[in-house]
Formats: structure tokens, C-alpha cells, sequence
């Protein structure tokens, strides 16, 4: 057996022929996404990218919601878990020159990279996708969203410009894209497939099986092909500069770190949390 497959943060199975499939398997914490989380999607990706029987990945997630984004309590530190696998190196210097470095290895290093990955990958979103949960969804190729999906980007409230793979303007549109990140407020299912981010909305209890058999499809079409389509696309939208865009943003991203670090000798400001837990407090309100 792999020795990588050996994963405790998401499981890696093969739920039909020619298809993979990688699932958070964090529901306690709403699959809060920690270092250990987000190299193990790193490796399950490589085991399928190198597996020829492979042809299709689907990310999915166990429990409510898909994803409550960065695990604001994990203190493990690239080093403790495994080597880097990007290698940008500085991630011990102290203050933000070392949270800079640690950012481009596991949040923008990762996506982009996964991104790029030669073969269709397919996500599966049910309940909250918050900030970070969001970096575990826009990076792949296809989004199958449960009728009970909501996609959220609330860390303005944070003091920050957004999570930080920045793809919000080229997922959502400039005008939606502003008003998700300055209102926080989550874009649902039918609304996000309106706006051409999501592929198909089904009920909550058809996501697996509609997802698996649309995977199946796509998985029984020749690797070369699905792989040149892919890559085609995605140099569509190099062309008009998403790449470049990104990076801009994350620079940016950056710089509201350092400056909660100057402020509140943090790096995201303090009031931001209660902010955000208030506001999914009251949600929950208005929907009970
Ligand atoms: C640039 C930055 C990017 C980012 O991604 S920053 C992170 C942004 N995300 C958030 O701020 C999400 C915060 N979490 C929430 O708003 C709520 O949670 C939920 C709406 C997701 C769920 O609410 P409910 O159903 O009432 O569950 P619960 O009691 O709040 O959470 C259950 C357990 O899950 C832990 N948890 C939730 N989100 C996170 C997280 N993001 N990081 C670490 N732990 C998290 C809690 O603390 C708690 O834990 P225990 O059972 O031990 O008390």
C-alpha cells in the first residue's frame, strides 16, 4: 500500500472505474482546514495525478458543511508534518517576511498548483464554504453544489482584502465578487449557478450519486483529451490575466497582514472573529 494513503484528516477511495475521490473528513470542525488537511489533499492529488487508472478526482466532504476555512486553531507549523513541498523556504523568519512565505507554500503555492493538475477534478460542495473553504473549491475544474450551499468570503472583517487565492472578480463577476467580500454575506446555490460559478444545483441527498455519475462520464472520455480541454480553458484565462491578477491580490493579502501585525500585533484583526461567529449566529436565526 502507499504509505501516503495513511491520511487522517480526508480519506482517499475509488469509488468507480477510472475515478478517485478525496474526502474532508473533518465534520466535527466543519472540515476546518489545518497544515495537515491541506497536505494530504497535496498528496491524494499526486497519488491520482500518477495513477493511469485515474482519469477523474472528485473532493467532497463529510458532514454539514464543506468547510469553515482556515482551522483558526491549528498551531502546527510547515516542518512538523512533512517536508515542504514547494520549497519557497523562510517559513521560521519571524513576523510577516515568515507568514508570507508560509501563505505562498500552503494557500497559494497549493492552489495554483492544483489548479494545473492535468486532470478534470470535480468538487462536491453541501452547507458552508467560508473564506479558506473556498481555496478547496474555485482551484478545481467542475462545482456540483447542494440546494443547501452558500459561499462566503467574510475576512473584510478581519481587516484583510479576501482569502488568498483571489479568483473572486473572475468566479463571481467584479460587481458580485465586491459585494460578497464587502458585505461578507454568502452567495447561495441557484445564485452562484446564475452566475455561471456553480455547474449544476441538486438536492442535498442526490450530491454524492450526481456527482459520481457525472464523474463516471467524463472518466470514460480519453485521458489525452480531457486533459488538452482542460489546459485550453485554463490558457483562456491566463490570457486575460488571472495569474497576474492573483498574485496582485496576494501581495496585497500580504500587506493586511503586516498591517494587523503593526495594529493589533496579530495578524488578522481580533474583532473580525466575533464579527463573522455573530453574523452566522444570526443567520441561523432567520433560517430556523
Ligand atoms: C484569510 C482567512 C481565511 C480563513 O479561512 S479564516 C477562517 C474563516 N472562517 C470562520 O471564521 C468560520 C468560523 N466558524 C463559524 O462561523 C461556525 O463554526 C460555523 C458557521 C462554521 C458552524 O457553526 P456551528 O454549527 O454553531 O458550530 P460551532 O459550535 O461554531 O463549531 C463546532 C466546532 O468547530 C470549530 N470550528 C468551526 N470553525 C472553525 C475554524 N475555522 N477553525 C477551527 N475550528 C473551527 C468550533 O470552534 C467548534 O469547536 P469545539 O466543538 O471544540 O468548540
Amino acid at each position: 500500500m502507499d504509505d501516503r494513503l495513511a491520511f487522517e484528516d480526508i480519506r482517499y477511495d475509488r469509488p468507480a472505474a477510472r475515478v478517485a475521490r478525496i474526502t474532508l473528513a473533518r465534520p466535527d470542525k466543519h472540515n476546518a482546514q489545518g497544515l495537515r488537511m491541506l497536505y494530504e489533499i497535496n498528496d491524494a492529488l499526486d497519488i491520482a495525478m500518477e495513477d493511469d487508472d485515474v482519469n477523474v478526482v472528485i473532493v467532497a466532504a463529510d458532514g454539514k458543511n464543506f468547510s469553515s476555512g482556515h482551522d483558526l486553531s491549528d498551531r502546527s507549523r510547515i516542518g512538523d508534518l512533512r517536508l515542504p513541498v514547494l520549497g519557497f523556504g523562510g517559513y521560521r523568519h519571524p513576523g510577516p517576511q515568515g507568514h508570507m512565505s508560509r501563505e505562498q507554500e500552503v494557500y497559494l503555492g497549493f492552489c495554483w498548483r492544483w489548479r494545473n493538475l492535468p486532470k478534470p477534478i470535480i468538487v462536491a460542495v453541501q452547507g458552508k464554504a467560508i473564506a479558506g473553504g473556498l481555496m478547496l473549491i474555485w482551484p478545481f475544474d467542475l462545482i456540483i453544489a447542494a440546494d443547501d450551499a452558500e459561499f462566503s468570503d467574510p475576512v473584510v472583517a478581519f481587516g484583510m482584502n479576501g482569502h488568498e487565492f483571489f479568483v473572486h472578480a473572475f468566479e463571481l463577476g467584479h460587481r458580485k465578487a465586491k459585494q460578497m467580500l464587502l458585505t461578507g454575506e454568502p452567495i447561495r446555490a441557484e445564485e452562484a449557478k446564475a452566475l455561471g460559478m456553480v455547474n449544476e444545483v441538486v438536492p442535498r441527498a442526490e450530491l454524492e450519486g450526481f456527482t459520481l455519475a457525472m464523474a463516471e462520464k467524463i472518466a470514460s472520455r480519453p485521458a489525452i483529451g480531457l486533459k488538452t480541454a482542460k489546459m485550453s480553458v485554463n490558457q483562456s484565462m491566463d490570457a486575460q490575466g488571472l495569474w497576474n491578477a492573483i498574485q496582485s491580490a496576494f501581495n496585497l493579502h500580504q500587506f493586511g497582514h503586516a498591517n494587523n501585525y503593526a495594529l493589533h500585533g496579530q495578524l488578522v484583526d481580533p474583532a473580525g472573529l466575533e464579527t463573522i461567529r455573530r453574523e452566522a449566529r444570526a443567520s441561523r436565526k432567520d433560517e430556523a
